[in-house]
């Protein structure tokens, strides 16, 4: 089972179903895009672009995103990490906040990925308690995906300051992601004490990155 390697970026490559790159012909193709580019691992959503990633080669983190009218959405029921698990993930993530789950509860499910699937959980939460608790559950990384995603606006930088603590409370390795936008932010999580970065939006979703420069270039 492959693991994330220590100071590495990961890229995440995702691209939801109202994305002109949508599909796992898309991802697969980012992945690969990422693998030349010194990426040490990749973040996907879902069975087919993690079949399609593989070729890329390096360890896949796979989620299962399943929108409803629930908040938690990130693999958010056992059936959805076992999806993830037999299309090829070497670690499953999942939301694992202290918000109610609409399925399993994140200590069942975290549980039942490392028993009965044999993956590495990769816990997304939101605060420290959050991560402290990812750990006691058997969580092998914790990250800082869903910080500032719990309610209220989304703030425009990374909580570097949670990756600190985490980075001082934690046993397991500290994962940051979320709003990474720049190399300098990037290289600010390692500085800051995380084992690896994740970038997502900044690197692999065009649409966004136009829709910063347009806003810089032609403001409304
Ligand atoms: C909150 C949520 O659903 N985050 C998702 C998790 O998989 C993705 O939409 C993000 O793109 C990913 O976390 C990387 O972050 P950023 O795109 O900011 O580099």
């Amino acid at each position: 089972m492959s693991a994330i390697p220590k100071g590495c970026l990961v890229v995440s490559c995702q691209a939801r179903v109202d994305n002109p790159l949508h599909g796992p012909q898309f991802m697969g193709a980012m992945a690969r895009a990422a693998a030349e580019g010194g990426a040490g691992a990749l973040r996907v959503n879902g069975p087919e672009d993690i079949a399609a990633a593989r070729e890329a080669g390096l360890p896949i983190i796979g989620i299962n995103k399943i929108f409803s009218d629930h908040p938690v959405y990130i693999t958010p029921s056992f059936e959805a990490a076992e999806a993830v698990a037999r299309a090829g993930a070497d670690i499953v993530a999942l939301d694992c906040t202290h918000r109610p789950h609409p399925c399993e509860a994140p200590e069942v499910l975290v549980r039942r990925i490392r028993e009965e699937l044999d993956r590495p959980v990769f816990a997304d939460i939101s605060t420290l308690e959050e991560g402290i608790a990812a750990e006691a559950m058997g969580a092998a990384y914790v990250a800082t995906t869903l910080a500032g995603h719990t309610g209220g606006p989304v703030p425009a930088l990374p909580d570097l300051a949670l990756i600190e603590a985490l980075a001082s409370r934690c046993t397991v390795p500290v994962v940051a992601e979320g709003r990474f936008n720049t190399p300098e932010l990037a290289r600010a999580a390692i500085d800051a004490g995380a084992h690896a970065v994740v970038v997502g939006t900044m690197i692999t979703n065009p649409r966004e990155i136009t829709r910063a420069f347009a806003a810089r270039v032609s403001p409304a």
